[in-house]
This record gives C-alpha cells, sequence and structure tokens, in this order.
C-alpha cells in the first residue's frame, strides 16, 4: 500500500526522469516543526548551491477504508492531503525565503522507511538528508520486522545514495560519497552507540572522541527516524565505520560491501539485544511510572502543606499587620501630642518673644529716661553752682554797696551845711535855646534813637543837651522827680548830668570833649589809643557798670555801646544815657527804632540773646555788651563776626592774628586770659557769662594799674597841663569844691562864698547883677578833678 507525489516544474520533471539528479537534496521532513526546520537549516546551509526536496512519507489515518464508502474517504483524504500540503508549504515559504529553489515529494505509505525507500528508488536519490533522535541511537528501539530487513536491503539497492542523519544541526550518521558531496567534507566526526554490547567495543574510542552534543540526543526525532533507529546493526556498523575513518574526520564513507557479511550476523546479536534492552526498558518505565506516583503523592503532601504553612505565615504576618498598624496608631497619637505641645509651646515661645520685645522697650525707655535725668541731675549742678556764685557775688555786691552808702552818707554829711546839696538846676527852654544857639545844626553833635544832642555853653559850661522827645509819657513835674533821681546817680564813670529842662524835655550833661569811644575805635580821632588806654576804658566801664549794678534799685544801663562811653581829657571814660529810657515812652522805641534803622543795626550786635527772646534786661545783659566792647578794643574790628574771628583765633592760638596792633604791643598772656573774658561774656547764656565783679574786676583792676606805670601815661603826666575849667576864676587854683552861681560859673566854694558874703551881688566874672546868690554843686567837674588829680 502507497502513493508518491512528485510536485516538480515540468523542465524538472523531464530532468529528472532522464538523469541522475545530483542537484536536489532530499530531506525527509516529518510533522516536528522546530526538527523539521532545523534539519531544512542544516541542508540549505551546508548545501548551498543545490535545490532541495522536501520528502514527506505520509501515514495514511488505520481507519480510512475506501472499500467501505467512496465518498467518506475521499473527503477524508483530501482533509488530510490539505492538511499534509499545509505543513509542507510552511516550510516551502521558509526556505523560498533564503533563495533556495524548493519543491515536494509526497510519498503516502503505512511505513516511513518504506515510503523513503520507494522514493529513493523511483527518483534515483543521491542526496538525501534525514533527522535523527537520541532515544534511537542510546537506548535503542525495538523495530519492526519489517523495518528491520529494509535498511540492508536500502543499502544492497541504493549503494549510491548518500544519506546523513541530523540532530539539532549536527550530523549523528552519514553514509556518503564524497566525491559528490565536496561541500560537507569537513563535517563532524560522527559517533553513534546502539546497544551494550557494541557499546563495550568501542568504550575506549567514545571516551577520546564523542563530542559531548551526542550524549544528550532529542527525543522529539523518535517519530521521523524510529525506523532507522530499529537498525541497530546497520547504525552499529556505520558507527563503526565512522570511527575507523575519523581519524582526518572529513566525512564517512559507507563500505556497503566490506559490512554485508556481518549484517546477518549482528542480526541475530542485535535479535538478543533488543529483547534485553526491551526488557530493561519496561523495567525502568515500571521504576519511572513508580516514581512518578510516589512524586504525585509527595506533590499533593507538599501542597497541602505548604497551604497550611502559608496560611500560618498569613495569619502571622495579618497578625504582624494589625500589630505594626496598631503600633502606628499609636504612633501617629504620639506625634499628634507632640505636636500639639510643639504648637503650645510655640505659642508660649511667641508670648514670651513679645513680652520680651515689650521689656526691651521699656527698657530703652528707662534708659532714655535716666539718660534725661542725669542730664537734668548735671545741669541742675550747674545751676546751683552758677547760684552759689551769684550768691557769692551777691554777698560782694552788698558789701560794696554798704561801702558805698557809708561813703554817701559821709559825704552827705559833709555838705549839709550848703543849702543847695539837695538843688537840682532846671533850667529854661530860653537859656537851653541860647545855649545851643537856636538850636544851630552845626552844634548838633549826634542823633540816637531817644533824640538829638546839642553842644552849648550853659551858664558858662560846656555842655552837651539832649533833646528828648517831645511827646513824652510823664507830667513835667513827674519829669523833673525822675531827673532828680537820676541826678543822684553819680559816679567817677557816669556822665554827670548837669542839670534839666522840662520844658523842653532837655538833659543838660557835662560835655567831654574827647569824643566817644566809637569814634575812636573808628579812627575819627587823630591817633590810635594805646592799649594801655584801652584797658583803662574797659575797666573805667567795668567799674560803672558794677555801681550800677549795685545801687538800690538796681540800674541796668540796657543799651551799651562805643557811642555810649564817652572821653574826657585824660581819657577817662565815663558811661552815657544812663536810665534814659525810663524817660521816654515805651512806643518811642519803635518809632526811633524807624528812624534810625541804620544805626540800630550796628547797635544789634550789642544786644544780649536772651533779651531778644525774652524782652526783659538782665545786669548780664550788660555783660553781654560789655564783653563785644571789651572785643572791640582789643581787636578795632567791626562788629560783623566779631565773636566768631575771636574765638577761631584762640582756638588756634593765634590772638595776634585779630588784635589790633595799631594800640602797640600788647602783653599776650593777659590779652589772651582777656579775650576769653569777653568771650565768656558774650556766652548766649546768661548763666555762663562771667561775674562783673569776681571775675572781670578781679583781672582788670590789677591790670589797668600796670597799664598806669607804663608809658604813655608816663610820659602823658608830664606834659599834661591843667584844664582851664578846673581853675577857680576868683582864687586862680585847681578847684578842690566847686560850686556853680547864678552867673553859670563855676567858683572854689569857699571864694564865691566870700564875694557874696563882702557884699558883692554881682558876678566875679561879668559884673553883672546876679539874680541870686544860691549856689550849686558842679558834681561833674568835682570828680573830673579828682580823676585829673588822681593821675597826677
Ligand atoms: N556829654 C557828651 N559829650 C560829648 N559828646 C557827646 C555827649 N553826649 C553825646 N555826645 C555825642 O553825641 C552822639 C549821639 O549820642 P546819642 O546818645 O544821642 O546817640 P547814640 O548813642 O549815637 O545812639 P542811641 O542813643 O540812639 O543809642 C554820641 O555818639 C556822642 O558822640
Amino acid at each position: 500500500m502507497g502513493s508518491i507525489q512528485l510536485q516538480l516544474p515540468e523542465a524538472e520533471q523531464q530532468h529528472r526522469d532522464t538523469d541522475t539528479d545530483t542537484d536536489t537534496v532530499y530531506v525527509a521532513v516529518g510533522n516536528n516543526i522546530r526538527k523539521t526546520q532545523q534539519l531544512l537549516h542544516w541542508a540549505s546551509h551546508n548545501f548551498p548551491s543545490k535545490s532541495i526536496c522536501l520528502l514527506h512519507v505520509h501515514h495514511p489515518h488505520p481507519h480510512r477504508n475506501p472499500s467501505r464508502d467512496e465518498t467518506q474517504y475521499h473527503s477524508f483524504s483530501d482533509h488530510e492531503s490539505k492538511k499534509m500540503h499545509e505543513l509542507l508549504d510552511q516550510y516551502v515559504a521558509n526556505l523560498v525565503q533564503t533563495g533556495v529553489r524548493v519543491y515536494k515529494l509526497l510519498i503516502e505509505m503505512d511505513n516511513t522507511e518504506k515510503g523513503i525507500m520507494e522514493a529513493i528508488a523511483q527518483h534515483n536519490i543521491r542526496l538525501l538528508v534525514i533527522g535523527a533522535a537520541a532515544e534511537t541511537y542510546n537506548l535503542g528501539k525495538p523495530a519492526e520486522q519489517e523495518s528491520a530487513k529494509s535498511i540492508p536491503s536500502l543499502k544492497q539497492a541504493f549503494p549510491s545514495c548518500n544519506i546523513w542523519f541530523i540532530c539539532d544541526g549536527i550530523i549523528k550518521c552519514t553514509r556518503v560519497d564524497s566525491k559528490l558531496t565536496p561541500e560537507i567534507e569537513t563535517a563532524p566526526p560522527l559517533l553513534v552507540l546502539n546497544s551494550h554490547a557494541e557499546a563495550e567495543q568501542s568504550q575506549k574510542f567514545e571516551s577520546e572522541s564523542i563530542p559531548d552534543g551526542l550524549e544528550h540526543l532529542d527525543s522529539d526525532d523518535v517519530e521521523e527516524i524510529e525506523t532507522f533507529s530499529s537498525h541497530g546493526s546497520l547504525c552499529s556498523k556505520w558507527s563503526s565505520i565512522s570511527v575507523t575513518d575519523s581519524s582526518n574526520l572529513t566525512g564517512l564513507l559507507f563500505h556497503e560491501e566490506e559490512v554485508d557479511d556481518e549484517i546477518e550476523d549482528n542480526s541475530k546479536i542485535n535479535g538478543r539485544l533488543e529483547e534485553s534492552t526491551r526488557d530493561t526498558k519496561s523495567m525502568r518505565r515500571k521504576e519511572f511510572e513508580q516514581a512518578l506516583k510516589q512524586w504525585k503523592v509527595k506533590e499533593r503532601t507538599l501542597e497541602k502543606g505548604e497551604v497550611l504553612e502559608i496560611e500560618s505565615l498569613c495569619t502571622k504576618e495579618k497578625n504582624k499587620r494589625r500589630e505594626v498598624e496598631e503600633q502606628l496608631a499609636r504612633e501617629k497619637e504620639e506625634l499628634q501630642k507632640t505636636k500639639n505641645q510643639q504648637d503650645e509651646i510655640m505659642h508660649g515661645l511667641l508670648a514670651v518673644q513679645e513680652q520680651n520685645s515689650a521689656l526691651e522697650n521699656q527698657l530703652s525707655e528707662t534708659q532714655n529716661t535716666a539718660k534725661e535725668l542725669e542730664e537734668k541731675i548735671l545741669s541742675a549742678v550747674d545751676l546751683l553752682i552758677s547760684f552759689k556764685e551769684k550768691r557769692d557775688r551777691l554777698q560782694i555786691e552788698c558789701a560794696n554797696a554798704a561801702k558805698q552808702v557809708q561813703v554817701l552818707r559821709e559825704f552827705g554829711k559833709s555838705h549839709t551845711a550848703f543849702s543847695y546839696a539837695v538843688e537840682f538846676p532846671v533850667f529854661s527852654f530860653m537859656e537851653i535855646n541860647e545855649a545851643t544857639n537856636d538850636f544851630d545844626p552845626s552844634w548838633k553833635i549826634g542823633e540816637g534813637r531817644y533824640g538829638s544832642v546839642y553842644k552849648g555853653v550853659l551858664r558858662n559850661m560846656h555842655v552837651a543837651i539832649k533833646m528828648l522827645p517831645s511827646y513824652g509819657c510823664q507830667s513835667q513835674l513827674e519829669f523833673e522827680r525822675q531827673v532828680a533821681v537820676l541826678s543822684q546817680v553819680r559816679h567817677r564813670n557816669l556822665l554827670t548830668l548837669i542839670g534839666t529842662c522840662a520844658e523842653s524835655r532837655s538833659l543838660v550833661y557835662e560835655y567831654l570833649n574827647n569824643g566817644s569811644l566809637e569814634g575812636h575805635l573808628a579812627r575819627k580821632e587823630k591817633s590810635p589809643l594805646p592799649w594801655q588806654i584801652r584797658i583803662s576804658i574797659a575797666a573805667d566801664i567795668c567799674s560803672a557798670l558794677i555801681f550800677l549794678h549795685s545801687s538800690e534799685p538796681s540800674i541796668i544801663h540796657g543799651n551799651l555801646k562805643a557811642s555810649k562811653v564817652l572821653l574826657d581829657a585824660n581819657f577817662v571814660a565815663k558811661l552815657a544815657d544812663i536810665g534814659i529810657r525810663g524817660l521816654v515812652e515805651k512806643n518811642v522805641d519803635s518809632a526811633d527804632t524807624t528812624r534810625t534803622h541804620s544805626h540800630s543795626n550796628e547797635s544789634l550786635a550789642y544786644v544780649d540773646p536772651e533779651y531778644v527772646a525774652t524782652d526783659k534786661f538782665t545786669p548780664e545783659s550788660d555783660v553781654y555788651s560789655f564783653g563785644i566792647l571789651l572785643l572791640q578794643l582789643l581787636t578795632g574790628r567791626p562788629l560783623l563776626g566779631l565773636v566768631k574771628d575771636v574765638k577761631c583765633a584762640l582756638e588756634k592760638d593765634n590772638l595776634e592774628a585779630v588784635l589790633d596792633f595799631s594800640a602797640g604791643e600788647w602783653p599776650l598772656d593777659q590779652t589772651i586770659h582777656l579775650a576769653y573774658l569777653a568771650l565768656r561774656c558774650c556766652d548766649k547764656s546768661w548763666l555762663n557769662r562771667p561775674d562783673l565783679t569776681s571775675d572781670i574786676w578781679g583781672v582788670l583792676e590789677p591790670f589797668k594799674t600796670m597799664c598806669m606805670n607804663m608809658p604813655p601815661y608816663l610820659t602823658s603826666k608830664k606834659h599834661r597841663r591843667t584844664p582851664s575849667h578846673f581853675v577857680c576864676p576868683i582864687v586862680q587854683e585847681v578847684m578842690e569844691d566847686p560850686y556853680i552861681a547864678a552867673d553859670g560859673f563855676t567858683y572854689e566854694a569857699e571864694a564865691i562864698r566870700e564875694w557874696l558874703d563882702s557884699g558883692h551881688d554881682t558876678s566875679p566874672m561879668t559884673n553883672l547883677k546876679l539874680e541870686h546868690t544860691n549856689l550849686v554843686p558842679n558834681y561833674a567837674l568835682h570828680n573830673a578833678i579828682q580823676e585829673w588829680q588822681q593821675l597826677q
């Protein structure tokens, strides 16, 4: 039973019919796709230039019986054929992709080996590749009787056919004619063992040359090769030959003739071996099945145990997990508590920080307060010191005043004999008019805030008449009373008020022909004042101020400046305008200020800043003005920037830079001392100004004494002549007690009294009749004579 189908192109078919086909390699392919693919790969790789014919022996289904039902048989056959072609087409498709020419040879036959033989015979196959299986070679397989017979006959029938048995891409066994297959001459050596007996024979060789791959042959090829594997003797023989020829390993040459005789003997041996192998195999199968059963039981037991173990593990794990979760929950709770505590602490910390900053603020405020209090204490201490100084000064002033009172009392006592002692000359307007030559402008010597000043001759006296503004605030009587009070204020260094004219609101002063200090400092006079005279002038002013301030009530000049310091012929300084402010209506100040604006600007330098701030004059206001006067005397500089310049010079220890050297060579040490004193007088705060008596007079008085013993005083003394008005016209001697008679002339008291007492009612000077016989003391002249005499 069997059939052969060959699917070839027409030309190919003809070629095969006529010639022996050496260009085609026949590959016996089975149903195992993986193995077959390997087989085809091997063939295409080793026979690249040849076509490949897929040789497949199909085993028809045993139940297929065409005699039973023709239709059913064909249907079944078609189905099988279709499946088979689909399989082969897969192989073809793969090979075509590699560029190999492929065709199929399909043989339908119950026995594979027979089918292959049929194909070899019919197609004169010269090159055949067949798959091999491990079990087939190592263990052997009971071969079918029919097949066993077929192999020797195959060899005999097709001695020219070259066959390769391939497993996993490796040649397991070959029977080849090397002339026909030069491409695979270098194929690996072959060793195939098929029985225990022969295994012993080839033991030696096997240990030396068996490749590793042959020890683990694959069982997947059993189906394809089982036919051949059953022919143990044939395979063994090939193997032996292969071993013999494997010295050069260039492929195996199957020497068919030499082994034919031995095949029969080997068949017998093979029969016995097969029996033995079968027994061993069945025994091993049983052992295997038994072991399999035991293993399955064990597996089941193991599975149960494992399940239990896993369950227990799972339970443990769950418990652990629960514990961990509980622990976690506890820790979370703890964490939350800690967080809450932390929040509370932070809250507390913030509150503490706020308190801290509040306390810091309080501390800084307290420190500031303490600082302020310290400063206040210091200033209070300063104040206390200054008050103490003032107290001391007042005590001194008090003592001086007491002395003065005593002097005045004595003076009063000594003059009580004269009725005129209390009289104060009051002149008529006619007299004033006449004295000023009808207010001749050329006789006007100055004009200030409080009126014009005229030079004049009144009752044979050289006088200066100050015309106060006509709009006075007082009545004529009040005016006379106030002037009478002023006339009582007498001092060597105060300009003597001789009399008054209430009618014209005029004040009659002694006339000092040496001009004012202002004029001298402005160089209006011939020569500059020597420094000794300047020191003397300063001492005179200081003395006058001490006297005024210590009067009862205290008299403040309030307008001390260089124009108010007048100099007599001996450069004795006298302060003018004492008490004038009180005689002038308040609103006159502003009116006059406007009128004498430029002059006032100049005068501003003398004004005490404290007065500007408080509008109140104090004795210290005069001290301030005196300081400015001192600086003027030392430097002869203009008032603007005077204090600053001197301060600067002193700071640079260079007072010489500002000193007026036209005054001569100043004694520097004393002068510097005086300059510092002057600056202290000019301090903006009255508290810091020096005291006139203790501080200034204490410096000036000895300084003046020193000056009196130095030129130009000494030289001037010699050449000094007696002023004519110091000489009494009757006795022609310097008067000691000068009195003014009704004719206006001043006479020695004793001489005029004698003149009158002897019955004269006329003037000794003019021979004119006297209006009255009253005599008025000429204090001014008295003082002048005394001073002059002191300087002699
Ligand atoms: N008895 C006097 N003997 C000589 N000259 C005098 C006499 N009295 C005043 N003088 C002169 O008259 C000038 C004017 O004096 P007066 O007192 O009127 O004004 P003042 O001092 O210049 O400024 P004010 O009074 O406005 O402050 C003086 O500068 C001085 O030169």
